[in-house]
């Protein structure tokens, strides 16, 4: 690591995944850029150092060791051939990588051999094609891949899917089965445990758990205690605190987001009242 004890972190500068990169940084509680064309940032109160990147290089820059982590997509990182490594989930930017053709063109990916595949991910089709020991023509495009069929370039396509939307548009249909699911990692050095990365981390940790989980509260008269906290068991260890009205007790837990309503109806048949459901903005487990 150069530039002092600061990590130096990069991030992508635009595309589908720059936008909830940097939201979920500033909920960590680091500073981000606020003028999209800023290249890099510093926050050294927090000892970070930004830098906004492609994302597809993102995985060359920290394969090499010029920085440290990063935040890419998982598909982006095996395309690179970079040696950096997943090292955490985030959540946020899913996708699915997918072949697709024009309807009856293609019954199963089997089908493949000769055909011409037009691609922004060569390195993920490549492979795809080498582990089937499928022989075909792989041809290289930035963007906009659907519209090579149209054009006449490709027989088939490669590429990332969301909603389907785009090859709905262009006439084309999913063939085979899913090829990767992605969504945005955290990449490292294969064995670089660099300075502050397990903050960083925790940090990180603590954005997802916040986002998943909610905080509950209820008050629950105490011979029905013991059948509400199998409830809401939390992540440690529900708290259990005395309150002044005779023979009851008030609880709180964290409770996943999802289900949380569901949970509420629960408690009240079980005799619960004040049942309070508030956000957490930030944690570390
Ligand atoms: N709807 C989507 N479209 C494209 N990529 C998506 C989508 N949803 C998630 N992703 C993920 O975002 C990453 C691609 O990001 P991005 O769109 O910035 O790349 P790109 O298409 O190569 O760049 P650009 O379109 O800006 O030239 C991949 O990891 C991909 O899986
Ligand atoms: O399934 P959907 O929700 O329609 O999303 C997938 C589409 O979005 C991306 O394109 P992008 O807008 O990044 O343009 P590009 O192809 O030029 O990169 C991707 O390459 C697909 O075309
Ligand atoms: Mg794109």
């Amino acid at each position: 690591m150069t530039n002092g004890n600061l990590l130096r972190i990069a991030l992508p500068n635009k595309g589908a995944l720059s936008t909830a990169a940097s939201e979920m940084l500033r909920e960590a509680g680091y500073r981000q850029r606020t003028d999209s064309k800023e290249l890099s940032l510093l926050d050294t109160a927090n000892g970070v150092e930004f830098f906004y990147l492609r994302p597809r290089d993102i995985a060359l820059y920290v394969g090499e060791g010029t920085l440290d982590i990063g935040i890419t997509g998982r598909d982006l990182l095996l395309d690179s051939g970079s040696v950096a490594e997943e090292s955490m989930q985030l959540g946020f930017g899913r996708s699915k990588f997918r072949f697709a053709a024009r309807p009856g063109v293609l019954e199963s990916l089997a089908e493949l051999r000769g055909k011409r595949i037009a691609t922004s991910y060569v390195g993920v089709v490549q492979r795809y094609l080498d582990e089937q020991r499928i022989e075909a023509s792989v041809v290289h495009l930035d963007g906009a891949v659907e519209t090579s069929i149209q054009l006449g370039v490709a027989d088939v396509i490669a590429d990332v899917v969301e909603t389907g939307s785009t090859l709905k548009q262009a006439g084309l249909v999913i063939v085979g089965d899913v090829i990767m699911e992605s969504e945005a990692v955290l990449i490292t050095r294969a064995g670089a445990e660099p300075e502050g990365l397990t903050a960083f981390k925790r940090r990180l940790e603590g954005v997802l758990v916040a986002r998943s989980y909610l905080m509950m509260d209820y008050d629950i008269p105490m011979d029905r205690v013991e059948e509400a906290v199998k409830l809401t068991p939390g992540l440690e260890s529900p708290t259990v605190s005395p309150l002044h009205r005779e023979g009851w007790v008030a609880v709180r837990s964290m409770v996943p987001s999802d289900g949380a309503q569901r949970l509420m109806d629960d408690l009240y048949e079980l005799g619960a009242r004040a049942i309070l459901l508030t956000d957490i903005h930030a944690c570390r487990l």
